[in-house]
């Protein structure tokens, strides 16, 4: 019976494994640090909101696509290479974890369900949800209108600065509780909203952002470590409000209504896979918090750069007009058509990704394929429970892939000849973990864009740089600040 050791030793000799650059530390290495100053520079750019720029620039420092470093003893590593992450991702998919730190902390509030099962309970949970995401249940986009007309009411009609950011979480957990639940939270309705959807709100907001938390605002980062009885009566009402929701459906109506019914309601395709209340309810605050504010972060983003690049705005207006008019909602269809407007979304994806970085963990000895030896084309040892981080920020704007000029918003280069660049582009991740929910937040956010760009004429009202907030999800730091002036005839002569 071999050792841990020597089936190491075995599998590195193999597959010629090296060892992988080490990541540059401001401190000599003579001085021992056990990856402290790792720890201490990753926190001090967090406070800068430069964690994202900060990851970038120990890549091109390092002169490599994947580094090593080290915490508290153990050897971690971060990749920004598209073979790595196809790998474990997809490739080397069985041989990856979620790590029990991200299971344990998001089961906490949210019970088990798609986002934090793993093996035959995962595959159980996405073979349940598959069907509920089919096309009928998203192309309905008649559940957008009501909100997105809402959403358009409270937009000022005069030459204001407005915030769009904290609109767009209304209107996307609007939108979410409608599509999962079958009735909405309506937190876009003002002054008329029942105390139970205000409380679940207040509720599930705490719960989705460590920063909100009590003990955080007492004592900064050892806050976040400490016990918090406000998250705790949150992560209890959060349930009860979806257990109330789940019960008075299941007591609503019978199996055949729920069939019958024409509006497509995700609980009751849910109700005839299971009835388990339990599990119910898991997986739709599994899907909530995967869907919510996802999707808010990647309007705000969008909508952050689209008027800074009045050529874009215009061109996407140029689309609008041609595939959907002046002022009809748009169909699915008509949608899925626009090609500029799916390249704009996938440029602002691009540099604003809303992981912006990821992990996993090995549950075997493994091997990632590339960043070994001085050249970085060799393979690297991965112990069992090693932890692995890939950097979506830092792939998404490697000039190699991307060009010269990778870190400038142009929709364009997607429409190019040939421009596939494959598993250098993960937004929705990839692989057999792939975003479940894609096809609806991008129907979504192309609805949302489409209905404003018909409206309004907008206007960036942010001359600063785009700076990170992060919480579960990245979004701009400084909102979404712009100026929006009325098209009075839908602007088909280009008038305002
Ligand atoms: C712009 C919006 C969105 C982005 C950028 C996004 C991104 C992602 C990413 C990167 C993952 C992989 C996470 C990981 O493996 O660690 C993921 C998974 C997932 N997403 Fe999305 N998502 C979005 C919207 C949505 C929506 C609208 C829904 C549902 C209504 C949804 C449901 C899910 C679920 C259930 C998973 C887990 C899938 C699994 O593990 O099998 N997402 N998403």
């Amino acid at each position: 019976e071999a050792t841990t050791g020597q089936r190491r030793r075995r599998l590195a000799s193999q597959k010629g494994t090296l060892p992988a650059t080490q990541r540059v530390s401001r401190v000599p290495s003579y001085i021992p640090t056990f990856g402290i100053d790792a720890v201490v520079d990753n926190f001090r750019a967090i406070k800068a909101k430069r964690f994202l720029e900060k990851w970038q620039q120990d890549f091109i420092d390092a002169g490599a696509h994947t580094l090593a470093f080290n915490v508290f003893g153990a050897s971690v590593y971060m990749t920004e290479d598209p073979e790595n992450v196809k790998y474990m991702l997809a490739t080397g998919f069985d041989a990856w974890s979620l790590g029990k730190e991200r299971i344990k902390s998001m089961s906490a509030f949210l019970g088990m369900g798609i986002f934090t099962n793993e093996g035959k309970a995962w595959k159980h949970s996405r073979e349940m949800l598959r069907p509920c995401f089919e096309k009928h249940a998203v192309a309905d986009v008649s559940l957008l209108e009501k909100h997105v007309s809402r959403f358009v009411q409270l937009l000022p009609e005069d030459d204001r600065t407005i915030d769009l950011q904290p609109l767009l979480h209304e209107l996307t957990l609007d939108i979410a509780t409608e599509f999962l639940f079958g009735r909405s939270t309506d937190s876009l309705v003002r002054g008329e909203k029942s105390k139970d959807a205000e409380g679940f709100v207040h509720a599930f907001e705490y719960c989705c952002d460590p920063f909100l938390s009590k003990p955080y605002k007492k004592w900064g980062y050892v806050g976040l470590f400490l016990p918090d009885a406000e998250g705790k009566r949150c992560a209890q009402a959060v349930k009860d409000f979806a257990d109330k929701i789940i019960d008075e459906e299941i007591a609503s109506k019978s199996a055949e209504d729920r069939k019958n019914n024409n509006r497509y309601i995700f609980l009751d395709e849910l109700l005839s896979a299971t009835q388990d209340r339990t599990v119910i309810r898991s997986e739709l605050l599994n899907i909530l918090l995967a869907g919510r504010d996802t999707t808010a972060s990647l309007l705000s983003n969008l909508l952050f750069e689209l008027p800074r690049h009045p050529e874009v705005l215009s061109h996407l207006h140029a689309e609008i007009l041609e595939h959907v008019g002046a002022t009809s909602t748009p169909t699915y269809e008509q949608l899925k058509n626009m090609k500029y407007l799916k390249a704009i979304i996938n440029e602002s994806q691009r540099l604003h990704p809303i992981v912006p970085s990821n992990s996993r963990e090995a549950i075997y000895d493994t091997t990632l394929p590339r960043g070994g030896g001085p050249d970085g084309t060799a393979p690297i040892l991965i112990p069992a429970g090693t932890f692995v981080a890939y950097h979506v920020y830092s792939l998404h704007r490697r000039p190699d892939i991307y060009g010269p000029d990778a870190a400038e918003f142009r929709p364009e280069r997607w429409l190019e000849p040939g421009f596939r660049p494959g598993w250098a582009f993960i937004p929705f991740s990839g692989g057999p973990r792939v975003c479940i929910g894609q096809n609806f937040a991008l129907t979504e956010v192309m609805y949302v864009v489409v209905r404003m760009v018909q409206g309004y004429a907008i206007e960036s009202r942010d001359k600063g740089v785009w700076r990170e907030r992060m919480s579960i999800t990245c979004v701009g730091d400084g909102g979404c600040k712009v100026g929006l002036k009325r098209r009075i005839d839908g602007g088909e002569s280009g008038k305002l």
